[in-house]
């Protein structure tokens, strides 16, 4: 791994250009994820005064402090609350803006507060629709078919089912105008697949960390695709990182891995096999689920705290998991595309893949033919459409 990087920095995105990707977030879409969770459940008159008052602060006004007895205020005064308090939510990181908005949603709709919606996920019906859906059927009764197929070319399309699977994102469903990609560009505009099952051989001795990104129609082919490196010997055990509450719409928390779980093990055929191997592994701790505060934390992974880096660290891989995964990884920085990925990921401690359909700006390691092909074709739009993805690694 080198040891650190020459690369000078990019500029860190901000939400305050008009017309830009981060300025419709915050300017569309959180008005619209607060309109969802208003309808999410009967909240009463003073979960909705609350979401108002969201509303209003997130769209005109500024940042507000979290309450004096939030339990986790002194950790977004650490993340920067304090340095952010009173300033428009458009002038600030990007990424800080959204992460914030997560947290001060569910203190809108008392998701930490003693009483009756205490641990309500207000995304819950919107994941567990989309888990129930015929869609999901379709997939897993397709795993049948797989079985029978020689091992690469399971390999292949558990690892492409989890990598596309990032598509399937409700926060991005909300704001996204739904065209399939009319260029002849290829989906994958970076491809070192090669390279991560070279450091994941069936020697049965691998330890995988998975960042996980969204619940329901990603998850479970993450999940499936840790079965089967089970299965394979390829990984002795697994650690999946989901986060420790709602975040980004469809995140992943604990409830939503036992959701999934429970939707394979009650699945016909070749799924619930899938389903009862991650049972099993669960239960003798070959794969252990880990919610770490700074899995929602408004930071890139480059400021990880030491008892967190310790995970990748003692890791042969870790798969970084979709869109904002990938922004955290590499610093939700503006880099030209042609950036070499090993560079920004120095800070890393251990041998990274990401996988990742493109829904935002950020992008790195593109080579400077792939990059003129798809701004021909495209312009910028395949930077955001979520046509395209990635498999990107650095050993
Ligand atoms: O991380 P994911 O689920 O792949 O995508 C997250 C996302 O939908 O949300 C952010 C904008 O709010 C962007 O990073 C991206 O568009």
């Amino acid at each position: 791994m080198p040891e650190r990087s020459d690369t000078p920095p990019a500029p860190v995105l901000l939400g305050n250009e008009p017309g830009s990707f981060p300025h419709s977030v915050l300017a569309e879409r959180h008005p619209a994820i607060i309109r969802q969770v208003r309808e999410a459940f009967p909240y009463d008159p003073d979960r909705h005064r609350a979401l108002d008052a969201l509303l209003a602060s997130c769209t005109e006004g500024v940042i507000e402090p979290l309450p004096a007895d939030a339990h986790d205020r002194d950790r977004w005064t650490a993340w920067g609350a304090e340095k952010y308090t009173g300033r428009s939510w458009f002038d600030v990181p990007w990424l800080w803006s959204e992460s914030y908005f997560y947290r001060q949603l569910l203190q809108a709709v008392g998701y930490f507060t003693p009483g009756p919606w205490q641990g309500i996920d207000p995304f819950r019906p919107s994941k567990l629709a989309e888990l129930d859906a015929q869609e999901t059927d379709e997939e897993l009764s397709a795993l049948d078919a797989l079985t029978d197929r020689p091992v690469p070319e399971q390999d292949r399309a558990l690892l492409h089912g989890s990598l596309w699977g990032n598509r399937a994102d409700l926060g991005f469903r909300l704001s996204a105008a739904h065209d399939e990609t009319s260029s002849d560009t290829p989906p994958l505009v970076a491809d070192d697949s090669e390279t991560l099952w070279s450091l994941l051989p069936p020697t049965g001795s691998a330890t995988l960390c998975l960042i996980a990104d969204n619940a329901g129609r990603e998850l479970v082919p993450d999940l499936l695709l840790i079965a089967h490196l089970l299965t394979q010997g390829r990984i002795a055990r697994a650690v999946l990182h989901i986060k420790p509450y709602p975040y980004y719409v469809s995140d992943a928390t604990h409830a939503d891995v036992l959701d999934a779980l429970r939707r394979l093990t009650t699945a016909p055929g070749a799924a619930a096999r899938y389903g009862h191997t991650l049972w099993s592994a669960m239960t003798d701790g070959r794969l252990t689920v880990r919610a770490h505060p700074f899995a929602a934390a408004p930071l890139p992974y480059a400021a990880m705290p030491a008892d967190l880096r310790a995970e990748p660290a003692a890791a042969t891989l870790t798969i970084v998991k979709g869109d904002l995964n990938y922004r955290r990884l590499v610093g939700d920085r503006l880099w030209p595309a042609t950036t070499p990925f090993t560079e920004v990921t120095t800070h890393f401690p251990g041998p990274v893949a990401a996988l990742r359909t493109l829904k935002s700006d950020v992008i790195t390691g593109l080579d400077a033919g792939t990059e003129a092909a798809l701004v021909a074709a495209e312009d910028q739009k395949w930077r955001t459409g979520g046509t395209h993805a990635l498999i990107q690694v650095r050993r």
